[in-house]
């Protein structure tokens, strides 16, 4: 699998579909990597490049010490694109991956022409909340990390089901300097006024079950651009590109088809 090499880092990055097709970026969340959207990915339009990449400390890009910055993560995706000369982009994140899309929106409207936020939100949690969660990581087990994880990414769901111990398997061997140097982004990340200012054609994605970013949380996220669209993924928890692939699959293809990025 490909690497960037980025200025201070190897970013790592999948593509699939033909070079000259509309390209759709994946981005994913915190603790995970690029395999959260295999089976969404399956599911996409042959005739869409679909871009998919590690952010830094995640899957199989470099691991910097904690703590990361927001600004160091939106580069990272700056730079992938640039270097693989995209412009134009739809570009999808799942949770932190959606704040990284909202700042690389703000920061490159050049490179991003359509912007889909899944789960995710404007600023999430408080400060104080994200001080918390890096001092019981730095204090606790990855084991107990990992388990306060998936309780709260697959609630009242049971935890043996393969799709979510492959997760697992991803959560397990993130780096903990990865995930700890993220959360200190996210702790520090408020993009509300920014995305405020943003005219480009958003869609908001949100899941039912997802205590982490609430449907009206992601509606009114999705909301502060004028004309966005919203859609509510029932059975879902945070991940709802693993828990509903095919609906996460099918209400991408519809809203890109719908403002003109691919046929
Ligand atoms: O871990 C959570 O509850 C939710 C989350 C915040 C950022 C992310 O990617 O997931």
């Amino acid at each position: 699998m490909p690497h960037v090499f980025l200025p201070d880092l190897r970013l790592h990055y999948s593509e699939q579909g033909p070079k000259d097709g509309p390209v759709l970026v994946l981005a994913h969340a915190l603790g995970a990597d690029l395999s959260i959207w295999d089976a969404v990915c399956a599911r996409l339009p042959a005739n869409l490049r679909v871009i998919r990449y590690d952010h830094r400390g995640h899957g199989a890009s470099d691991v910097p010490k904690a703590p990361y910055a927001m600004g160091a993560m939106i580069r990272d995706a700056e730079g992938l694109l640039d270097h693989l000369k995209v412009k134009d982009a739809a570009f999808c994140g799942l949770s932190v991956g959606g704040l990284v899309a909202q700042g690389l929106a703000v920061k490159r409207l050049d490179l991003i022409r359509t912007l889909i936020l899944s789960n995710t939100a404007a600023r999430i949690g408080h400060e104080s909340l994200w001080e918390k969660r890096i001092a019981a990581a730095e204090s606790s087990s990855k084991a107990a990390l990992v388990q306060e994880t998936l309780e709260r990414w697959f609630p009242r769901q049971d935890l043996s089901q393969p799709r979510i111990q492959t997760v697992k398997a991803v959560l397990d061997r993130t780096a903990l300097d990865g995930w700890i140097g993220t959360m200190h982004a996210i702790k520090g990340t408020d993009f509300y006024t920014p995305t405020s200012g943003l005219r480009l054609s958003t869609l908001g994605i949100a899941s039912s079950d997802d205590a982490s970013t609430p449907p009206d949380l992601v509606r009114e996220t999705a909301a502060l651009v004028p004309g966005s669209q919203f859609h509510l993924i029932r059975r879902a928890g945070h991940l709802s590109c693993v828990d509903q692939p095919e609906e996460f699959a099918t209400t991408v293809t519809d809203f890109l088809r719908s403002t003109g990025h691919m046929s």
